[in-house]
C-alpha cells in the first residue's frame, strides 16, 4: 500500500574519495544528493515500476554494495532533510509535510543516534553541527516550510497524524475512482 523512500539514501556514491577525506565533507548541502537518481526513481514509482534503492552507510560516509528493492504503491512516501527542496519534487506531491521540532532537541537526538548508530565521537558532532549542520540547515531547510502544505509543531501529534491520515485517505480513494 505505501512505497517508502529515504532521502538519505541518495547520498551520492563517494568511492573516489580516500576514506580520510569523507569525514569532512559537508552533508548538508543538496549537492551532497543525487538527485537526477532520486526523481528518476519517484518517476519509476509513480509509472508502477520497481526500483533498486540505493543503501547508505553513515559509518563508511559512502554508498554501501547493497541495494534495497522498493515496489510501486498507490501512496509513496518521500522522507529526509531536503525532501521539499527540489522543484522538480515538490510538483509531483500531494501532500507536503514539514515537521518542526526545536534545535536543542534535534541536537540532542543526533548527539545520540550519531554515537550509538552512526560511529561519531562526541566532539565530531559539536564540530560538524557548528560547522556545517546549524548553518545549512538556516540557508536550505527551514527555508524549505515555506513549500510544505502542513507545518507539524513540536514533531508528530496525535491530532495532525489523524489529519494526515484523513488526507491520504482521501487521496487513495480519489485514485481509486480514477
Ligand atoms: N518523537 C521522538 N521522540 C523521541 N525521540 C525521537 C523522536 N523522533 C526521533 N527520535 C530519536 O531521534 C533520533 C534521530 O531520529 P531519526 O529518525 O534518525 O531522525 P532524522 O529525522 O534525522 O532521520 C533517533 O535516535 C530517534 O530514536
Ligand atoms: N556521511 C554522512 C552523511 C550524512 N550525514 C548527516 O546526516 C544527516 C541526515 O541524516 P538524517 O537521518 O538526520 O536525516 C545530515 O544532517 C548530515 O549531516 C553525516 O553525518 N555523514
Amino acid at each position: 500500500m505505501v512505497s517508502v523512500v529515504m532521502q538519505d539514501d541518495y547520498y551520492c556514491d563517494q568511492t573516489h574519495l580516500p576514506p580520510e577525506v569523507r569525514p569532512q565533507q559537508n552533508y548538508d548541502h543538496p549537492q551532497a544528493f543525487e538527485w537526477s537518481l532520486l526523481v528518476q526513481h519517484i518517476q519509476a514509482l509513480r509509472n508502477g515500476e520497481s526500483i533498486e534503492m540505493p543503501e547508505y552507510d553513515f559509518t563508511l560516509h559512502n554508498r554501501s554494495n547493497r541495494t534495497i528493492p522498493v515496489k510501486p504503491a498507490p501512496v509513496i512516501v518521500i522522507e529526509g532533510l531536503f525532501a521539499l527542496y527540489d522543484a522538480d519534487l515538490c510538483d509531483m506531491m500531494s501532500l507536503k509535510i514539514y515537521v518542526d521540532t526545536a534545535s536543542d532537541i534535534r541536537f540532542i537526538r543526533r548527539m545520540q543516534r550519531d554515537i550509538t548508530e552512526r560511529g561519531r565521537s562526541v566532539e565530531s558532532v559539536v564540530d560538524q553541527y557548528l560547522e556545517t549542520v546549524r548553518p545549512m540547515h538556516k540557508q536550505f531547510i527551514e527555508p524549505t516550510k515555506r513549500n510544505a502544505d502542513i507545518i507539524i509543531p513540536h514533531g508528530a501529534n496525535g491530532p495532525a497524524v489523524d489529519m494526515i491520515t484523513t488526507k491520504v485517505a482521501s487521496v487513495i480513494d480519489q485514485l481509486k475512482r480514477g
